[in-house]
């Protein structure tokens, strides 16, 4: 894992998990201030409708499945399942409830979070609910016909190897909630999103909350923690949509010019551009054009120096240094532009690529892969009184740029 890999995970994940640690710690610790009951049992559905209307607008579907599914939680911890499911033991059905609720939801978290948002947004919503819907009701149905047969399947303690008492759910429920956990966690750490954080932390925090019988107003004060985690990830995503950019993970002309604005008195802004990207397109094709961006962005994201790189557009990029002059800066310019020349690209044919890393590495063999290599040109300038706003650096490090160029590429340049 990278330390940028690294930086975004925390990023994403830090905030929702103060959140809910935060409200987890005050609920069992009774720190929250008495509030009219009313209110406390209105807030999660407030919590709701801002979080659904916010998936609803941003077309997040997956999302707004959780947020359905959190107060349909919600509605079963006020129909006090869990105290039934404790207190009638000769009546089999609320049990079978509680351990329905608590085994299915974790799975629909799961698959919902992988069936991905490609239809139209009204549809992909219909589609999961009747999905979803007739899963319960055939769950239900079953429930009802054979309570006995299914409380041997849901209730049974199957491997009392594995069973913990502390626990407050029946073992096949408990293990799949931490099955579902395990997955969907080893994917936010592989791909950092904001929507599957704050799926992710829901559904530890809906495993946390079913088992326990807080005092009166924790549930609905905890749901709607989780409904308001929901909500935020859908803003932080929303917000990382417009200013990242897709292909390389850099942040995007928007970023830039947000940045630009809050520049201080000293500055210096490199622009680069690939050599004969044009010819390396029309050579190699768009696809491998477009690896090479991400390994240029790759490179250029680890510049030294305070340096932050941004996608300009196309095959540009800038790099912006807070309080540097541009001489300060042209080492740091010299260790990416060398590393991206000594940097060689396997060319991989996705047909004939094996599905495998190893079986594909036993196939290339050592010095079997064919490679290619590209170099950029950079062109830096610092603010002066001749270029006194950021607008015109960019202008005065575009034409050293162009300098670079003539000069035969594969170079930094400074503004005269
Ligand atoms: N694969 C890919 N190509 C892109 C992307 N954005 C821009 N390009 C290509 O980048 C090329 C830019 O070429 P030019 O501006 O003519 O310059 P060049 O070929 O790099 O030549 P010099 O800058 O003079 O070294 C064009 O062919 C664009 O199609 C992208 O996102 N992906």
């Amino acid at each position: 894992m990278t330390q940028e890999h690294l930086k975004t995970l925390i990023f994403i994940l830090l905030p929702p998990v103060m959140l809910a640690l935060g409200m987890g710690a005050a609920i069992q610790g009774a720190w929250l201030p008495e509030l009219p009951q009313g209110l406390v049992e209105v807030i999660p559905w407030l919590t709701g409708v801002l979080a659904g209307v916010l998936a609803f607008l941003y077309g997040r579907t997956r999302t707004l499945i959780c947020v359905i599914l959190v107060l349909m939680v919600y509605l079963g911890s006020m129909f006090q399942i869990r105290p039934m499911a404790m207190t009638t033991e000769a009546d089999l059905l609320p049990a079978l409830g509680y351990a329905l609720m608590t085994l299915m939801v974790p799975l629909v978290f799961l698959v919902n979070a992988f069936w991905s948002e490609r239809y139209h947004l009204m549809m992909d919503l219909l589609l999961r609910l009747s999905v979803f819907g007739s899963l319960a009701g055939f769950a239900v149905l079953f429930a009802t016909q054979f309570p006995e047969g299914m409380a041997d399947l849901l209730l049974t303690t199957h491997l009392p190897a594995l069973h913990w008492d502390g626990y407050g759910m029946p073992q096949l429920s408990f293990w799949s909630l931490i099955l579902c956990l395990a997955v969907m966690g080893f994917f936010v750490v592989r791909r950092p999103t904001p929507q599957w954080a704050g799926q992710w932390i829901t559904l530890a925090g809906i495993g946390w909350m079913l088992p326990q019988l807080f005092h009166a107003y924790a549930v609905p004060l905890f749901t709607a923690t989780l409904l308001l985690i929901l909500a935020i990830a859908v803003v932080h995503e929303s917000f990382q949509m417009a200013f990242r950019d897709d292909l390389t993970g850099l942040p995007g002309r928007r970023a830039l010019n947000e940045r630009l604005q809050r520049l201080g008195r000293c500055y210096a802004i490199a622009m680069t551009d690939v050599d004969h990207f044009k010819k390396f397109n029309d050579t190699h094709g768009h696809d491998l054009g477009d690896q090479v961006l991400r390994v240029v962005a790759a490179q250029l994201r680890k510049v030294r120096g305070g340096g932050k790189a941004y996608r300009y557009g196309g095959e540009e990029f800038t790099i912006v240094f807070p309080g540097k002059t541009a001489e300060q800066c042209v080492p740091h310019l010299e260790a990416v532009r060398e590393a991206i020349e000594a940097y060689e690209i396997a060319i991989r044919n996705e047909a004939s690529r094996p599905s495998n890393k190893r079986e594909g590495r036993a196939r290339r063999g050592p010095g079997k892969e064919r490679t290619v290599s590209v170099t950029i040109s950079m062109g830096v300038a610092e603010r002066s009184v001749d270029h006194p706003d950021p607008q015109s650096v960019i202008k005065a490090a575009d034409q050293a740029l162009y300098a670079a160029k003539q000069a035969g590429r594969n170079q930094v340049c400074l503004a005269e």
